[in-house]
């Protein structure tokens, strides 16, 4: 009885940790969104943008986001970065795919590492959140012309996932957007715990 009743205590001042990828192409702004987070959530000064480098492996960030203690991985998304990708996906409760939403030419590129995350096993039940990001620069396409480009209504059939824009830049959409994943993740966290 006594067990019981603490594990429930546990349950109810415990904080869910939930585990979050940021994902995308090399250059989207997965790191710059990253830091700039950690002023957003933690109220502390992340790396300036002007300061931030290619990430070679991974950059973690660890904040207190809608009640819940929240562990970003941010993978580096060049070419040969994006083998180590899928060693993440068992662990994760949601996954952010940074797109740079003024780089058109590079769509095809960006569909197909998304369309291989979305089709990833490990990844079935995942929360997704596509942020159509640097739309503080001219020819930015909007959050209503990528869902059309990534054909996010067939995949709304099966999967929890939105589409927000942002300017990691300028930190415009950053909160809604991460606030939003965050709340569907944290349903898959509690229930994988
Ligand atoms: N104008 C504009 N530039 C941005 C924005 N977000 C990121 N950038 C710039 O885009 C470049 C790449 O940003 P990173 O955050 O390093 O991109 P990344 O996705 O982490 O790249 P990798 O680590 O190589 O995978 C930098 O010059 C950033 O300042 C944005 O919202 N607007
Ligand atoms: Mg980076």
């Amino acid at each position: 009885m006594f067990s019981l009743l603490a594990g429930f205590i546990k349950y109810l001042f415990s904080k869910t940790e939930v585990h979050v990828l940021i994902l995308g192409l090399d250059h989207a702004g997965k790191t710059t969104l990253l830091e700039q987070s950690k002023g957003i959530f933690r109220k502390v000064q992340g790396i300036p943008p002007e300061k931030i480098t290619p990430t070679v492996g991974l950059n973690v960030g660890k904040m207190d986001i809608e009640g819940c203690f929240v562990i970003l991985w941010d993978l580096g998304g060049q070419v040969r970065m994006r083998s180590i990708w899928d060693k993440y996906y068992a662990d994760a409760h949601g996954v952010v795919f940074v797109l740079d939403a003024a780089d058109v030419g590079r769509f095809e590129e960006a569909k197909l590492a998304f369309a291989s995350i979305l089709d990833h096993e490990d990844l079935g039940d995942v929360p997704v959140l596509l942020f159509a990001n640097k739309q503080d620069l001219p020819g930015a396409l909007s959050e209503e012309d990528v869902a059309e480009s990534f054909e996010i209504d067939r995949v709304l059939r099966h999967r929890v996932i939105q589409v927000h824009s942002c300017s990691a830049l300028t930190c415009e959409g950053l909160e809604s957007g991460v606030r939003w994943l965050v709340q569907e993740a944290k349903g898959l966290a509690r229930k994988l715990d």
